[in-house]
């Protein structure tokens, strides 16, 4: 025992253990430099990119490392690059964990939803403020333990080094031990010491987990209640939302969130609007005929392989106007809405956007997705999704504010001011805090319009906004449709199945099959006395329904 405990504290080991540490970190912060590097060449538009850092996986997770130390210490030399045993062994370890991390970062990149990255575009969000604000938080959270599980296995890969000579742990323990033959001893101390260095690591990821975690309390908070807790006399469970000053972020309780989700939210009582927003059918035909072109699509045409999902499509769309599109199942709506906010490209055909082709510049040459996200915000085009697609990391506050913040480029003061604003009018004040996990259906779709209409955009699409939700929430969605868009005159082409909804706030229905317009007409018209055999079908499965 005495003789485990001296070279536990023996200064000959205690040096090789800070050898160890130090290939260990400059071998992890160069892989995840590489890393990152190779991760950014494989999610790149650029298929030479992908090929490349492919190649260089396939080699450097394909050989084992000690050669690749070999190769660091005594290959280089000759072309001329002569390295100290600590670099070529730092580097070889680098050079091997690099593309590990970036397979990594790639999965969890990838793993984010694919809908919040639309949304993110559909906001006007560029794609490196999508990947800063969005993808990056997101994946970074996720991707802790394999990071954790990186480190660690490092560490032990480090013991590799003894081979260039370095004068790590491992090489020192076997040194000493043939020097004096008390292996026991020696071993047993040098992999307590490795354990001590592994257990720092694991300790290191919790606190990171902790800090990172996102139904935690934020630290001051944290601390507040453990202050709280020391104080003799005062109860230890402290109320989320005691004593918080004005202004404070603090969520509450993961528990208080699942009572909270449960409980119905109502939307405050409707403002009555002056008579001029009156809806007298023709009245309106006549002043929206009057009204700017807001959305004009001419022979739009698109495929998805050899499959034609939109087929020569022509629709114009004016200020302030409503279209109800409505078809059976994959007649091509989504398809539509995404082709006219450039979410997706198409064959052939035209789409203009507030007199303006989204996309393109005056000679229609395609734009960068960079500028293309810039214009769709000029332009002022929103989108709902079928799906919600708030950002999973953000409150339900920071999903409205914060790309008022980013996009419109509003001050911190202003974007919330507005948010506030939007939150009240739909009845989720109280729920600002609160994550999109922590919020039905419903209340994430009501989010999901607020943060749609936050930019005051001038068209505003949406993508069959309530058919996700269970039937009891479908009502207050369509309420806040109402209340936040068709009330404010927005241009809104609305893909639904809702046909009640249609009647009522749609001032023209396009009724879409094969990806083809196969009737359209004033609401109340296509609803009532359709013409066409294929609508009139449609409309009486979903009136049976
Ligand atoms: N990314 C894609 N890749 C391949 N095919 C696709 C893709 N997106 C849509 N499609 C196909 O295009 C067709 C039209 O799909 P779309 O989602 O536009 O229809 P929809 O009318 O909106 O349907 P729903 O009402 O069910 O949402 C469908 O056949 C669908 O399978």
């Amino acid at each position: 025992m005495d003789l485990f405990l001296h070279y536990l504290g023996m200064p000959y080991l205690l040096d090789g253990v800070g050898y160890t540490l130090l290939i260990t970190v400059l071998g992890l912060l160069g892989g995840l430099v590489m890393g990152v590097v190779l991760a950014a060449m494989q999610l790149s538009r650029f298929r030479s990119m992908a090929i490349v850092a492919r190649a260089y996986a396939i080699v450097f997770r394909g050989t084992p490392l000690i050669l690749q130390m070999v190769f660091c210490y005594n290959a280089l030399p000759l072309i001329g690059i002569k390295l100290s045993a600590i670099s070529a062994a730092s580097l070889a370890l680098a050079l091997n964990e690099a593309p590990f991390i970036a397979e990594i970062l790639r999965a969890n990149v990838l793993g984010v939803e694919r809908g919040q990255v639309s949304a993110g575009q559909a906001l006007g969000m560029t794609p490196a403020a999508i990947m800063r604000r969005i993808i990056a938080p997101q994946a970074i959270r996720s991707m802790v333990p394999a990071l954790g599980n990186e480190a660690v296995s490092a560490l032990k890969n480090s013991s590799l080094a003894s081979v260039v000579a370095v004068q790590e742990l491992t090489l020192r323990s076997t040194q000493l031990a043939s020097a004096t033959f008390d292996f026991f001893s020696i071993f047993f101390a040098s992999g307590l010491m490795y354990l001590v260095l592994t257990g720092a690591i694991a300790v290191i990821q919790i606190v990171v987990e902790m800090l990172l975690d996102l139904d935690r309390p934020p630290p001051r908070e944290q601390l507040r209640r453990f202050l709280r807790a020391l104080v003799p006399g005062r109860p230890e469970a402290v109320p989320a939302l005691a004593g918080a000053g004005e202004g404070d972020v603090t969520p509450p309780d993961v528990a208080d969130e699942s009572v909270a989700e449960r409980v119905a939210d109502p939307l405050p009582p409707v403002v009555p609007k002056p008579a001029s927003v009156g809806r007298d059918p023709a009245a309106r035909a006549a002043r929206l005929a009057g009204n700017n072109i807001a959305v004009e699509v001419k022979g739009l045409r698109k495929s998805y392989g050899a499959q034609t999902v939109l087929d020569g499509i022509d629709l114009t769309v004016r200020a302030g106007e409503v279209v109800a599109l409505l078809g059976p199942s994959g007649s091509g709506k989504s398809t539509l809405l995404r082709c006219i906010n450039r979410l997706e490209g198409w064959e052939d055909g035209t789409i203009r956007v507030g007199g303006q082709s989204l996309g393109t510049d005056e000679n229609g040459r395609p734009l960068s997705p960079r500028l293309t996200a810039q214009m769709r915000a000029s332009v002022g085009v929103g989108m709902v999704f079928q799906q919600f697609n708030l950002f999973g990391h953000l409150t339900a506050r920071e999903n409205i504010a914060g790309p008022l913040r980013w996009v419109q480029g509003l001050s911190r003061f202003d974007a919330d001011r507005r948010c506030r604003d939007l939150l009240e009018r739909i009845g989720l004040a109280h729920r600002a805090d609160a994550l999109p996990r922590h919020l039905s259906g419903g209340q994430q779709q009501r989010v999901a319009i607020a943060r749609a209409v936050a930019p005051a955009p001038t068209v505003l699409l949406l993508d069959e906004p309530t058919s996700a939700l269970d039937p009891e929430l479908v009502g207050e969605v369509l309420e806040v449709i109402r209340r936040l868009a068709v009330e404010e005159g927005l241009a809104m082409i609305i893909s639904t199945h809702q046909l009640r909804f249609a009647g009522d706030v749609a001032d023209r229905i396009v009724f879409l099959s094969g990806g083809v317009i196969v009737e359209e007409g004033p609401a109340a018209q296509i609803l009532s006395a359709p013409s066409h055999p294929l609508t009139v079908r449609f409309l009486s499965s979903m009136t049976a329904e």
